[in-house]
């Protein structure tokens, strides 16, 4: 067996119990061990001298102690010792609260090493809670660069650096380099060898940088290799359905909808055109920030679908939102014979029976639902474009389980979250991407405030001049956690509140996540149909709902909400002739919240926000990375490493396109063999 595959609790130092506990962090193998990579260093320059001690430093000393230590006891519970020692050019007292045990630990004739953060106390050097070793030169002299480890409870920092220290000491000059010499050269990439001793044990800090960007390149360099080969996979394997249909039927089509297509819209309609007859599966993600009018190009592809003969489905996350796109796209087929529709968990057995049967027959041209139309007996007579609306709420599975519905039948995921280009490649790299980026005219950009707790009561007040000049308004309420039990119990409140207070006067609605299905949608009928002025809601309304004549949305406790879920709910208004408002309630305790709620008053534009999230949470938090069915990095940071990145698509094109080459064959052999398990769950097929 290799060494890497041994199990940690082999390794010196470890055993059974403590390997329990690094289990915890995802450690098993000595393998593991070694990727566990340091989250951060701590740099020791050398030995200093008391009198060059610089205040709120990291820094070592090398001193004597002097008299005798002073233990007191200033309240119940704290304990402080002191102890002088002393170098040749002056003083420092060590400090230690709760550790009385100190002043028998040290002697006043030797020699010891002392390190800690340097304050200077009433004119004097202080170090509180020093590391205090007796002094050995050859260990201490010099300055040093110590990895820090996230850890889990029962491991200190001191056994992950053994750890670490005696698994290298087992594979040291052993691994294998995956990078042939060639690569390393041309993207002057560290040896493996080197890059994961100097990752851990750093000799220098410049060994460190070379060492980190060697790990990065590679973690980023399989990804993206990975993906590349999973879309080569669908392209080639995927002989899927060749779409003929009636042009001038379909062009019709076109010419009698309500408004003309944008450009980009008809760009990304041609692309998906382009991809359904051409005999290979589609599997396309059409992004477009909101209300940039995704629905009616999904119109387009779901006709083109029904023409050729085949049935469509559309699944999407809410119920909400699924009977809004059933409404839409009931009346845009009006007249055309085709028949579409709805499918959700809330609706009678004996109606669901009914679409099943119809289904299965193909009495239903197009099927929209939640996903209620993935479950089992739901069975379609030829499914042949399967479209998910989905928002960054369905997995790959989800998808996948849709699509064995039929026998290859083509794909189109429509995304309203922009995703910076630079990581739509890494989340959706199996998929081709269509991007709409241009709103249909006419819009006015939403005007966007910012303001304090304190000025709520204006801000009901322009709630009221609007209604009273014909519109409509949201009111999202504070997102108290991800749960539906308490975030609708505060919608409920402030319904109450305002309906007997401020806002006694409108016709208020109340929308959460705990109503019955029915009762949602009579409540969104209503609000739809201009019944109600004002909405209280939970975020249930995030994504997709379409009201035009709404064009205030207010939200309270906007700090607690991501800036691509704020861009999202502002979305919701804005939609229509009218100028619309999104009112921003924040308490700016921090400068981050500061910096979110400016992003949003500025920028209208969902990828710029998109990338400011980015920056401001890290790409782990973005999209929740493991729905995606990828692993989340280990070491590469997709803000921090971009230029890496780039050098990536370099390297990954170099080997794609000299795969006769003995040495990139075997390289592209070991991804797939590395990335055997995601490659099949992310496969379509
Ligand atoms: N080319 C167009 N010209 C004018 N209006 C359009 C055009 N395309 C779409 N619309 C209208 O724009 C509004 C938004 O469209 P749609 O609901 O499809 O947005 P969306 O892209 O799904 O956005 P969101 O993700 O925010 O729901 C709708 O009222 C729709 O009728």
């Amino acid at each position: 067996m290799s060494i890497l595959k041994q199990d940690v609790q082999f390794i010196k130092g470890v055993g059974p119990k403590k390997a329990a506990r690094l289990n915890k962090l995802g450690i098993k193998t000595v393998e593991d061990a070694l990727q566990h990579f340091p989250r951060d260093y701590e740099i020791w320059r050398g030995i200093k001298k008391v009198a060059n001690a610089v205040d709120g430093e990291d820094a070592s000393f090398v001193v004597t102690f002097v008299g005798n230590a002073n233990t007191q006891k200033p309240r119940k519970g704290l304990t402080i010792t002191t102890w002088r020692a002393k170098d040749d050019t002056g003083y420092l007292w060590c400090v230690w609260f709760n550790q009385p045990y100190r002043s028998n630990m040290y002697s006043t004739d030797k020699l010891y090493f002392v390190r800690g953060r340097v304050e200077y106390r009433y004119g004097m050097v202080q170090l509180q809670n020093p590391i205090v070793e007796e002094y050995v030169p050859e260990k201490h002299d010099g300055s040093k660069i110590l990895p820090i480890y996230p850890l889990t409870e029962g491991i200190t920092q001191k056994d992950m650096r053994n750890l670490m220290a005696e698994a290298l000491k087992r594979v040291e000059g052993s691994l294998n380099d995956e990078f042939p010499a060639d690569l390393r050269k041309r993207f002057k990439l560290a040896e493996k060898n080197f890059a994961m001793r100097h990752i851990h044990f750093p000799q220098s800090l410049q060994a460190l940088e070379e060492a980190r960007r060697r790990l990065v390149f590679e973690e980023l360099f399989f990804m993206k290799m990975a993906l590349h080969l999973i879309r080569e996979k669908n392209h080639s394997n995927n002989r899927g359905l060749s779409f003929e249909w009636d042009h001038k039927a379909f062009e019709e089509f076109v010419q009698r909808l309500p408004f003309p297509l944008t450009n980009a819209q008809k760009r990304v309609v041609d692309e998906i055109l382009r991809d359904l007859k051409s005999g290979r599966v589609m599997n396309r993600l059409v992004q477009g920030d909101v209300g940039s009018g995704k629905t009616v190009v999904a119109a387009l592809a779901l006709y083109c679908a029904v023409l050729s003969g085949y049935q469509g489905a559309m699944m999407v996350p809410t119920e909400i939102l699924a009977r809004q796109h059933y409404a839409t796209l009931k009346e845009l087929f009006d007249g055309t014979g085709v028949k579409v529709e709805c499918l959700v968990g809330g609706m009678k057995n004996v109606e669901k029976e009914s679409i099943r049967f119809r289904l299965a027959t193909g009495d239903i041209d197009i099927l929209v639902g939640t996903h209620a139309v993935i479950e089992d007996g739901v069975n379609f007579k030829n499914l042949g474009l399967v479209i998910t609306d989905e928002q960054h709420r369905f997995g790959v599975r989800q998808r996948a389980a849709l699509q064995q519905k039929g026998q290859s039948p083509h794909m189109l995921v429509m995304s309203a979250t922009p995703i910076p280009r630079t990581l739509a490649l890494m989340f959706y790299g199996d998929l081709d991407v269509s991007v709409i980026d241009e709103l249909p005219p006419g819009r006015k950009p939403v005007k966007t405030y910012h303001v304090p707790p304190s000025m709520k009561d204006r801000v009901l007040e322009f709630i009221k001049r609007q209604v009273a000049e014909g519109r409509q308004a949201y009111m999202v309420c504070p997102l108290v956690e991800e749960s539906d039990a308490i975030d609708s119990q505060s919608a409920i409140e402030l319904f109450e509140t305002l309906r007997r207070g401020e806002l006694a006067d409108l016709r208020l609605g109340l929308l959460h996540g705990r109503m019955k299905p029915a009762e949602k949608e009579s409540v969104m009928e209503a609000f739809a149909a201009g019944q109600i002025d004002v909405l209280i809601s939970t975020t249930v309304i995030e994504v997709g709902v379409n009201v035009p004549n709404a064009t205030v949305m207010v939200i309270e406790n906007a700090e607690r909400f991501g800036l691509a879920q704020l861009h999202q709910l502002r979305g919701r208004v804005g939609r229509g002739e009218h100028q619309s408002y999104c009112i921003l309630i924040a308490d700016a305790k921090t400068k981050e919240i500061y910096e979110r709620m400016k992003v949003m008053t500025k920028s209208n534009d969902g990828f710029e926000i998109a990338e400011k999230d980015l920056q401001l949470r890290g790409p782990g938090d973005f999209l929740g990375v493991k729905q995606h069915g990828l692993p989340e990095f280990k070491i590469a940071n997709l803000v921090r490493d971009i230029g890496i990145l780039k050098q990536v698509d370099l390297a990954v094109r170099q080997v794609l396109q000299q795969r006769d080459n003995p040495a990139y064959k075997a390289l592209i052999e070991y991804t797939m063999d590395k990335f055997n398990e995601q490659l099949n769950e992310i496969t379509f097929n």
